[in-house]
């Protein structure tokens, strides 16, 4: 498998507090990569790195060989690499439909037919991507009165409008009921399989994570601790102890 992302010593700083320090990791093209870590070691921030959210101090990101390290978020996404958030981002007074609509990746040509094709391409996607998370029956419900659950799911599907090839998603599970929570490991496990996009996925829940990625990264205080297979990084005294000392 090609690397997809290699991030190289990426260093972020706000004020006195470093919260990247030199991290360098990869993910392949094709995997779900997980990365995990005690509260503020700094994966939300290296998150926001790789997006082009804030400048870096130093290091480099490069994506599909290429040094984005420069770009702006707007011109990252636009080569398929995206983000999702910790808070839901979602329209609550839109109809769900609607949220899938306004996700669509804008069409620049502005000719006409193309116009109307895209459109029409756009629709069916939106569709089809409400019936892949389970939403399609509730698609002219106002967004905001899903569940958590669903507000999640939809958020996922919305992600999933622009045809990413990498999708970061950050704690994806959180605040969802457990018994929910399988059902989205499987929409995952679907949208990497099936519709091929790779998958970086911050998460706190250890069963999760552990059933869901290939591959782990441990941060603590913003660096590496660990990295590897989940049984190697369960295993991984190291980030026992990080965890443990968080406590
Ligand atoms: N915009 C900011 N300004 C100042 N400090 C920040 C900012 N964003 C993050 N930090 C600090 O950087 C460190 C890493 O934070 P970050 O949110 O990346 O950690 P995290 O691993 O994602 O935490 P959590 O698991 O709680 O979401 C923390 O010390 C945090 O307080």
């Amino acid at each position: 498998m090609s690397l997809l992302l290699d991030v190289k010593g990426v260093t972020k700083r706000f004020g006195g507090v470093v919260a990247n320090d030199a991290v360098s990791l990869s993910v392949r093209e094709g995997e779900i990569a997980g990365l995990i870590g005690p509260n503020g070691s700094g994966k939300t921030t290296l998150f926001s790195s790789i997006v082009g959210a804030h400048p870096i101090d130093a290091g480099a990101v490069l994506y599909e060989g290429r040094d984005i390290s420069a770009l702006r978020i707007a011109e990252i996404a636009r080569r398929g690499l995206t983000r999702t958030y910790q808070q839901t981002r979602i329209y609550g007074q839109m109809p769900v439909i609607d949220n899938m609509r306004i996700s669509a990746p804008d069409v620049k040509e502005g000719i006409l037919p193309l116009f109307r094709r895209a459109g029409r391409a756009s629709e069916a996607r939106a569709r089809d991507l409400l019936s892949f998370v389970g939403l399609y029956e509730k698609r002219d419900l106002l967004a905001g009165s899903l569940s958590f659950g669903q507000q999640k799911l939809l958020e996922f599907a919305m992600a999933l409008m622009s045809e990413p090839k990498l999708l970061l998603l950050d704690e994806p599970t959180a605040g969802i009921n457990p018994t929910l929570i399988n059902g989205l490991i499987d929409r995952l496990k679907r949208a990497n399989k099936e519709l091929g996009v790779t998958l970086f996925v911050i998460e706190h829940n250890m069963r999760v994570i552990m059933n869901l990625a290939d591959r782990i990264t441990c941060l603590a205080h913003g660096q590496v601790l660990a990295s590897g297979t989940p049984d190697e990084v369960r295993e991984d005294p190291r980030v026992l102890d990080a965890y443990l000392g968080a406590q």
